[in-house]
């Protein structure tokens, strides 16, 4: 998937507004960012459901403003508001949806994999909201698809359906299906993604690995320890054991409160957002992106 200078104006408002990202075949990509950063709308492009303003996009060698029925086949969708309510059963709508693709999934085989068995003869519509999460993950699963994408997926599952989904994408990612992930959840995409960016106001302020998203800076573990007169300190240091040497031996004992902590997927993002989020909670403008993070990294 190849996007170049993607631009999406809403009246004179720039939703996207110049995004450059290449996704390679078979990856696992996440697009973070807050809400209202143009995730949807993005993803939305790249399915064939919304047009563009202006920029270049190819999906699976063909650009998605002009994607035919077979092109779509290889897609699977799962969008932020599924809801796929009615009177049919579980069983019932995925056979549906199941004839539609060339080369569907066994339907049986995809109820299991999203842990609906026992409400397989169950209408959707009696559903809690959690499971028919769990439906559209099906729906968007069922025809086998190529390129995968899950636009905020496990909003509403519980702890235990949300393990079990990470291990579905495990299996659909070691077939070889390329995944694009939209999530708030950062320890999902720490979990899943291969690779991520983080979007902002229209922009990209950052792209790369799962573990050097955000820079080695951003990644330097923090000691944090009490001394003997009960004065906390924080120090970051690539060296935390011979920081934690040195308390000790100054101290002649255990410190009190100490901790290594190393930042997670999730301090790394809060701290690039956050570098572009003026302090009313409102995302400034894409100009004031530009000049807070310098340039971005290239992705092949
Ligand atoms: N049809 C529309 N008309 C006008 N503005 C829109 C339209 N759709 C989206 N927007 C605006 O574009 C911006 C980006 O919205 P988008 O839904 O892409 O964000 P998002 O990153 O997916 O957010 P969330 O995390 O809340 O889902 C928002 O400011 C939104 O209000």
């Amino acid at each position: 998937m190849r996007i170049r200078g993607l631009r999406k104006v809403y009246g004179g408002f720039a939703a996207v507004d110049g995004i450059d990202l290449d996704i390679h075949h078979g990856e696992t990509f996440a697009l973070l960012g807050p809400n209202g950063a143009g995730k949807s709308t993005t993803v939305e492009i790249l399915e064939g459901y919304r047009s563009r303003t202006a920029g270049e996009v190819d999906v699976l060698g063909v650009d998605p403003a002009h994607g035919g029925r077979d092109w779509k086949s290889r897609l699977g969708i799962v969008l932020q508001s599924g809801g796929e309510t009615g009177l049919l059963t579980v069983r019932e709508v995925l056979r549906h949806f199941a004839g539609l693709y060339p080369n569907p999934r066994p339907v049986d085989e995809v109820i299991a994999a999203v842990g609906l068995e026992a409400k397989a003869n169950t209408r959707v519509a009696k559903l809690s909201g959690g499971q028919q999460r769990r439906v559209d993950v099906a729906l968007g699963i069922v025809g086998r698809p190529e390129l995968l994408f899950l636009d905020e997926p496990t909003t509403g599952f519980d702890p235990e359906a949300r393990q079990q989904f990470w291990e579905l994408i495990r299996s659909l990612k070691a077939e070889g299906t390329t995944i694009l992930l939209t999530t708030h959840y950062l320890d999902e995409a720490a979990q899943l993604a291969d690779r991520a960016g983080v979007i902002a106001a229209g922009r990209l302020l950052d792209v790369g690995g799962i573990d050097e998203i955000g820079g080695e800076a951003a990644r330097v573990p923090l000691v944090r320890w009490t001394d003997a007169a009960g004065e906390p300190h924080e120090e970051r240091t690539d060296e935390p054991g011979l920081l934690v040497a040195s308390v000790v031996a100054e101290l002649g004992r255990e410190p009190d409160g100490l901790e290594i902590v190393r930042p997670t997927l999730e301090d790394v993002y809060l701290d690039l957002v956050r570098s572009v989020t003026a302090i009313d909670g409102t995302t400034v403008g894409a100009d004031d992106i530009a000049g807070a993070v310098g340039s971005q990294e290239a992705v092949a």
